[in-house]
Parts: C-alpha cells; sequence; structure tokens
C-alpha cells in the first residue's frame, strides 16, 4: 500500500533551513493498522502530508495506492482518505449535505452520494444528527463527520492525522471503536499519527516511532516492548529476611538482569515475565522461602521511547 524510501522534507526559513523529515523509508502493506508515534515537531504531519500529496517531498521517492506521489497525485488522491486535524467545512449546511456534497466532489452522482451518505450516516453513529448545522456538533461527533467525509469514496487506504486530539475520554475511545472498525470490518488499511502512547497501544498493530525527522524504531508495540525494556517481574516475600536469598534465586535465572532488592521485595527485568514465573515460584520453594505476591508489569511504550531517546513522550504532553 505504501513505499517510500529516502523521503526527505526540508523547509526554507528566512534564516535556516529546517529538515523536517531526514531520510524515512516507510512500507505499509494491506490491511496493516499503522500509527506514527512521536513528540511534537518530530515530522510526523509532514510525513503524512507528503505520503497524501499535500506537500511534495525535497527528496526520496513514496508509491501509495500504487502510484507515485510526485508524478500522479490526482491518482493517489482518487484512492486514498485523509482526515485531517479538523477537516474544513462549509458554513451553514446541514450533516447529511455536508457528506453529500464531498460525494459529489469526489465525483459520484447524485444517487450514488446519496445512498453513500445514509450509509455512512448509519455506520458513523450519525444518523440522528444527519439534519442538525455542522457548526453544532459536538467534538466526537465532528470528528465522525470528518471520518465520514475522508471515507466518502471507498478509499482502501486512509490517513487520521490526530484523530483523537481535543476529544473527551468518552469520544475518544468511541472514535478509537470506529478506526478499528475501519480495518476490521471495512479492510481498509489505516495510518495515522498520534503523540498518545496509549492510542498507539490500543489501536496499532505497529508503531513507527519518528522522532527529530527520523524513524527510530518500527514494530508491533509488543516487539518494540520486549526489544528495549522487557518485563518488570516484582516479588514479595513473607519474611524481609528471605530477601537475598530470593535475589540469589532470581540471578540464577539466565534470562533476569537488573535485580534489585529493597526491604521485602526483589525485582528484576526479563523478557517474558509471564513464562518465567512458574520456574520461579518452583525455585524459591526449593529453599522454602514464602512469598506473599508476585507481579508481572509490561513495558508501555513511554519506556521504549525512554530507552531509545532518554526522554519521556510524557513530558511533551
Ligand atoms: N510549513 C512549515 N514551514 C516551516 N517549518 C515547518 C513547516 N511545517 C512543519 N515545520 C517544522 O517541521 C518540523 C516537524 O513538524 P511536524 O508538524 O511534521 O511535526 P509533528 O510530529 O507532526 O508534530 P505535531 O504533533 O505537533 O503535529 C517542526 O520543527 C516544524 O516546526
Amino acid at each position: 500500500m505504501i513505499n517510500a524510501r529516502n523521503l526527505v522534507r526540508r523547509f526554507s526559513l528566512k534564516h535556516e533551513t529546517v529538515e523536517a523529515v531526514r531520510g524515512v523509508d516507510i512500507d505499509v502493506a494491506p490491511g496493516e493498522v499503522v500509527a506514527f508515534l512521536g513528540p511534537n515537531g518530530a515530522g510526523k504531519s509532514t510525513t503524512l502530508r507528503m505520503l497524501t500529496t499535500l506537500l511534495p517531498p525535497s527528496d526520496g521517492t513514496a508509491i501509495v495506492a500504487g502510484h507515485d506521489v510526485r508524478r500522479e497525485p490526482q491518482e493517489v488522491r482518487k484512492r486514498i482518505g485523509h482526515i485531517g486535524q479538523g477537516n474544513g467545512s462549509m458554513d451553514g449546511l446541514q450533516v447529511r449535505e455536508e457528506l453529500y456534497t464531498q460525494g459529489r466532489f469526489y465525483g459520484l452522482d447524485r444517487r450514488t452520494s446519496w445512498a453513500r451518505t445514509s450509509e455512512l450516516l448509519e455506520q458513523l453513529d450519525l444518523a440522528e444528527q444527519a439534519s442538525r448545522d455542522v457548526a453544532r456538533l459536538s467534538g466526537g461527533q465532528r470528528r465522525r463527520l470528518d471520518v465520514a467525509m475522508g471515507l466518502i469514496h471507498r478509499p482502501g487506504l486512509v490517513f487520521l492525522d490526530e484523530p483523537t486530539t481535543g476529544l473527551d475520554p468518552q469520544s475518544r475511545a468511541n472514535l478509537l471503536d470506529h478506526i478499528r472498525w475501519l480495518r476490521e470490518e471495512q479492510d481498509i488499511t489505516v495510518v495515522l499519527t498520534t503523540h498518545y502512547l496509549d492510542e498507539a497501544d490500543a489501536v496499532a498493530e505497529r508503531v513507527i516511532v519518528i522522532d527529530h525527522g527520523q524513524i527510530i524504531a518500527d514494530g508491533t508495540p509488543d516487539q518494540l516492548k520486549s526489544k528495549v525494556s522487557g518485563d518488570l517481574v516484582t516479588v514479595t516475600l513473607a519474611e524481609p529476611e528471605s530477601v537475598d536469598a530470593a535475589a540469589e534465586v532470581v540471578s540464577r535465572i539466565p534470562t533476569a538482569h537488573e535485580i534489585e532488592s529493597r526491604g521485602d521485595v526483589v525485582r528484576f527485568r526479563t523478557e517474558r515475565g509471564d513464562a518465567v514465573m512458574p520456574e520461579l515460584v518452583r525455585a524459591l520453594d526449593g529453599p522454602g522461602l514464602t512469598l506473599r505476591g508476585t507481579n508481572v508489569q509490561r513495558p508501555t511504550l513511554d519506556d521504549v521511547f525512554l530507552t531509545l531517546t532518554g526522554r519521556s513522550l510524557r513530558d511533551d504532553e
């Protein structure tokens, strides 16, 4: 669906040149849901704008939905949906008129455009708002209308730029459900940008981490997490005096690292915490050490970002 090589985008300002995107390679297969994750100013939107033909690359190539973004931008646009950060809307139009107009803009005939409008109003839970003035929609409804507008011409690939920014938690969860629906029921390939870690984790099958205009990691949320830091396993003992003996048992687990003991607790990291747990419990039982509890904490994408860059993505929010 997407094959981009060495994409570069520079902006010339008065006294300097900003290199917003510094040579990225991106491959997205049909049916994937991919999130570009990175802090503000990382280059996510600029990358998205090049892939959606809104901005010509300064260097490099990108084939999107089978066509070259530089040579055949019209062909690319016909095949993709772009859901931007607050799409423009015409004042005074009702929701259904706005969608219908968008359909006509994409070349649908009157009948097809009305039929597609009704279908999308149902699918995006906007049927009750069909006659409402667009200006009077809530934030979540407005975003769902943006999604409907991006889908009017049945694209096989949609791009969403920071789709949930500014939404309350409930509308955000609802919109994420609709994004999953794009993939699961409509068979649409989805690329979205976000600086919310939980959002990338919840909705994306693959996360491309972008920082300072470059890709610094690319994989499933689980791959990224296990590659970088490993699970954090906490073992709490019934007797604080047993801690040293327990730490000694833990040190014999080949994959255990960063072992720390404090008070009645031993902590360590390992690639698959749940997999070592049975072996650990058995090993502790040998010298008769009694456990009060165990806990396995999966690393978050923030741990990943911190390990890769030395900074927390949360600092940015
Ligand atoms: N039209 C422009 N002119 C000059 N500089 C720009 C322009 N657009 C983007 N930039 C700069 O390029 C860099 C990347 O910006 P971009 O908007 O792609 O980041 P982003 O990761 O999408 O951030 P955000 O999450 O804030 O949208 C930033 O330093 C930004 O200031």
